[in-house]
């Protein structure tokens, strides 16, 4: 009798499922309805969501209070308040004495933001989500928080629920919206005393935290809840697993939205829809999990500096090698820039962000919507990244290597330098290549590359480099005839 129950709800369920190769596992925890407990076991057999894999590029922005003095980085408050030198001189220099946090509040106008402007910079940038900071440490809320009486964003400063219009624009341009939020707060009183009661307590996290996140998780329903600030306590503190498995189960966004891996002490790179491990993490080869790799475009803060400086700034060439060895090993780039006080983006941000959607409008197919291939960077020459785009989307597995039965319909190797003599030399593709099913063209340029192969090398004779269209970072497709 049980056996024909889970019969018919497996056949039931198979049905439902598109195009995509499962195992019998798989099919079975697909059930419609299925309840996830709030443990991690159960919480880890949750599918991720398809649309994560298939974005690839997102844009992080860090936005709050720290913009105003924007001198250092985001943890300016904690910096100054820990007795950090520069940011003590620099406050001792430019403001009375006296001078509180609290006051650069007032001076957050953000009197130039325009939400559609920014929505569709990152619209021509090729993203296609894009992660605001709903709460820093400093616990300023970009909403109006009905636990954050005047330390948010439509009482202080702008007047304005900035995480309702960034969300807003950025969904007219079809873009997804998440939010970052960081789980604990440097200076908040009730937290604090949790603390010193060394975590035996949980007045911040039932009163404060979780409230707040469910304000955010039904006013705004974002596909994405970026946890930070989990270090100080265990996630049997926080409560994590129960939020996620409200979040999955019950919340107006349980089918789409994605989490990372910020839960808890021992957490990060172990749970979580996708992992994000350390900041700016990309470990060059392929992982066993969906994963992002955040970075920043000026590479000394996540929040806007006044004094940041040209040789600070990512160039096109370093934004494309994160971008492109990140996607080759599974991951998603998710790229910050960090607003000003005004609420404009800097020009130099501007610029760098058009440059990477200027390419990635030629060259996206070898980006989005695909996944590893067999090998990540070339044995032989190690500027050579690549992808492939399969018949199938695994969302056990979505960053595994392909599989038998997966139908391979084209394969890409994006090149960071140009070679000597136009003469590329790669070993992995050989296989492939060696059968003579393939032809071999570079996106941008006009007609088939000649090629052969010699002892084991695959040697490709590329175009004249000033007839191709991309300046930086060519892409090679391999497709089957
Ligand atoms: C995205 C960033 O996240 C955190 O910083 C971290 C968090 C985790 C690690 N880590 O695990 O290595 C490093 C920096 C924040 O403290 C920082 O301000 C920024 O928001």
């Amino acid at each position: 009798m049980r056996l024909l129950l889970l019969l018919t709800v497996v056949i039931a369920t198979t049905s439902q499922i598109s195009a995509s190769i499962r195992s019998w596992e798989e099919a079975v925890q697909d059930v419609k309805g299925k309840k996830y407990a709030p443990k991690w076991a159960s919480l880890d057999s949750r599918p991720l969501p398809e649309w994560f894999d298939r974005a690839k590029i997102g844009i992080f922005l860090h936005w709050g209070l720290y913009s105003v003095p924007g001198f250092g980085s985001e943890w300016f408050w904690s910096n100054w308040k820990g007795g950090d030198n520069k940011t003590v001189k620099f406050m001792e220099a430019n403001y009375p004495p006296g001078f509180s946090y609290q006051e650069f509040g007032p001076m957050f106008k953000a009197e130039f933001f325009d939400p559609e402007k920014w929505a569709s910079l990152f619209h021509k940038a090729g993203a296609k989500y894009v992660v605001l900071t709903s709460k820093h440490h400093e616990g300023y809320t970009l909403f109006p928080s009905k636990r954050s009486f005047s330390w948010n964003s439509k009482e202080v400063g702008p007047k304005r629920d900035l995480v309702k219009d960034v969300a807003n624009a950025v969904r007219s341009k079809n873009m997804k919206f998440g939010v970052y939020h960081s789980l604990y707060e440097w200076f908040n009183p009730i937290y604090l005393e949790d603390k010193r009661n060394l975590f035996t307590t949980r007045n911040y996290v039932n009163d404060k935290l979780w409230p707040d996140l469910k304000q955010l998780v039904h006013d705004y329903h974002p596909s994405i809840i970026w946890s930070d600030g989990d270090w100080e306590a265990f996630d049997v503190y926080w409560n994590s697993t129960s939020f996620l498995a409200w979040l999955y189960n019950d919340s107006p966004v349980k089918d789409t939205v994605v989490v990372n891996d910020r839960w808890g002490i021992g957490i990060p790179c172990h749970h979580g829809d996708f992992y994000n491990c350390a900041d700016r993490y990309n470990p060059g080869k392929l992982q066993n999990h969906k994963w992002e790799n955040a970075f920043t475009v000026d590479s000394k803060s996540w929040g806007y500096r006044r004094n940041m400086a040209i040789e600070d700034v990512l160039s096109i060439e370093q934004l494309l090698k994160e971008v492109v060895s990140t996607v080759s090993c599974g991951g998603n780039a998710l790229i910050n820039v960090g607003p000003t006080k005004e609420g404009t983006i800097a020009a130099i941000f501007q610029e760098r962000l058009l440059a990477l959607g200027d390419w990635l409008s030629l060259n996206g197919e070898a980006i989005y919507g695909t996944s590893p291939w067999h090998s990540q960077n070339d044995t032989r020459n190690g500027d050579v990244w690549y992808t492939c785009v399969k018949s199938t989307f695994n969302a056990r597995h979505p960053s595994a290597r392909p599989r038998k039965n997966d139908v391979i319909t084209a394969i890409y190797a994006v090149l960071l330098k140009w070679p000597e003599n136009n003469l590329l030399v790669i070993s992995d593709i050989v296989q492939d290549l060696h059968s003579g099913t393939h032809e071999v063209t570079m996106i941008g340029s006009e007609g088939h590359l000649k090629w052969n192969i010699e002892s084991g090398l695959v040697y490709i004779t590329l175009p004249d480099k000033a007839t191709v269209e991309s300046n930086y970072a060519w892409t090679l497709k391999f497709k089957p005839k």
